[in-house]
């Protein structure tokens, strides 16, 4: 018999870590790896966590999924301490949480219907039961044609499906990605965040997706928490993280990959190129947005707009444009305010570089 874990209390986050800490003794040299983390993961969403190599990330993945122990702090998956939990209802627990490698980890000996079937064997269920589920799961990633084939006969997008088919075998309530995507090429990647997004919509399964890039935050996150150095340094929903980023981690994050904001040098070339005072502007209301820009000619101040992009996101849209606001310095600061009330304006420095 498989041991129940306890009860979930009602309205409980998928997963919460309060002060958590994680420290690894490397020889006579201590890592921190996280340092005092409070984070909510709310049920039947996507959260999305960003940062540098080494900040952190993995080990905050392995901490949900009890493959590592805080060192202070407490982590809790459906409201359940999990310090508090024996061996046997650890690995019940784990029955509950997917898990989607980097690097796929199938058997390569064992065909793909062998592979999603193998943590329904692990758990005990009967062959009828196992070969139910598998069909069931292979038509959900579309791979029924290749339950036969062999792991070496797949691509890799192919793999990843196999790899999430499996993850899902135990129908878990949360599904945690480690890199899911990043060996996989940019079409390859929109097929599996595809694939992602149906796991989260279709089956209501939570979504923790550890990763670096940034189309997987635009595509499939509905909250974002960026890990700098072990902690936190900003968290929200994605439109707001990546919107109006308050943390230099987040902005050098979305900048290295929207191009929505001129960098240093093409702040330096537009000041060459136009006169006027140079603002951007991540628009949160596009209607409002429109009128305040109507209204500028009335009150002698020309617009011109030199830079911008529009990023899709899950829910919504991101969209940044660079003005050249020229005028009378009085009204162009008006015209500034109007736009701050729909809109996250800021006034470019002068390029120092
Ligand atoms: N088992 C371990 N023993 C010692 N140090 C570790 C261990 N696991 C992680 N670390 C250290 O903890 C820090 C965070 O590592 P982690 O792998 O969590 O970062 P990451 O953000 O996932 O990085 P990457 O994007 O490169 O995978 C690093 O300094 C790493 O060297």
């Amino acid at each position: 018999m498989t041991p129940t874990p306890p009860a979930r209390p009602e309205n409980a986050p998928a997963v919460r870590l309060r002060g958590v800490s994680k420290t690894f003794v490397r020889g006579k040299k201590n890592v921190t790896a996280l340092q005092e983390i409070d984070l909510d993961v709310a049920t039947g969403r996507v959260l999305a966590v960003i940062g540098f190599s080494g900040a952190g990330k993995s080990t905050l993945v392995r901490l949900i999924n009890a493959l590592e122990t805080p060192t202070t702090g407490s982590v809790e998956v459906d409201g359940v301490d999990l310090a508090g939990l024996g061996a046997k209802q650890i690995r019940a627990l784990r029955a509950r949480i997917g898990m989607v490698f980097q690097q796929f980890n199938l058997i390569r000996s064992r065909t793909v219907y062998a592979n999603v079937a193998y943590p329904l064997e692990v758990a005990g269920w009967d062959k009828d039961k196992q070969e139910a589920r598998v069909t069931e799961l292979l038509h959900f990633v579309g791979l029924t044609e290749k339950a036969w084939a062999y792991p070496d006969e797949l691509s890799g997008g192919q793999k990843q499906r196999v790899g999430i088919a499996r993850a899902l075998a135990t129908n878990p309530e949360i599904l945690l990605a480690d890199e899911s995507t990043s060996a996989l090429d940019p079409d390859t990647t929109k097929d599996v965040l595809a694939l992602l997004r149906r796991v989260n919509d279709e089956l209501g399964v939570t979504i923790v997706v550890i990763t670096h890039e940034m189309d997987v935050v635009r595509e499939l996150a509905d909250d974002v928490v960026v890990l700098e150095h072990g902690r936190v340094v900003e968290s929200g929903p994605t439109e707001q993280v990546l919107g109006a980023p308050t943390s230099s981690a987040t902005r050098r994050l979305v900048d290295a990959t929207l191009r929505n904001v001129p960098d240093a040098r093409e702040i330096a070339r537009l000041r060459e190129r136009v006169s006027g005072r140079l603002v951007t502007a991540t628009v949160h209301d596009s209607a409002g947005f429109g009128r305040v820009l109507a209204s500028t000619g009335a009150r002698g101040v020309e617009p011109e707009i030199v830079h911008g992009g529009l990023t899709p996101l899950k829910e919504a849209n991101l969209t940044t444009l660079t003005l050249a606001l020229r005028g009378d310095d009085v009204t162009v600061t008006q015209v500034l305010t109007d736009l701050a009330q729909v809109a996250t304006v800021h006034e470019l420095e002068e390029a120092t570089a």
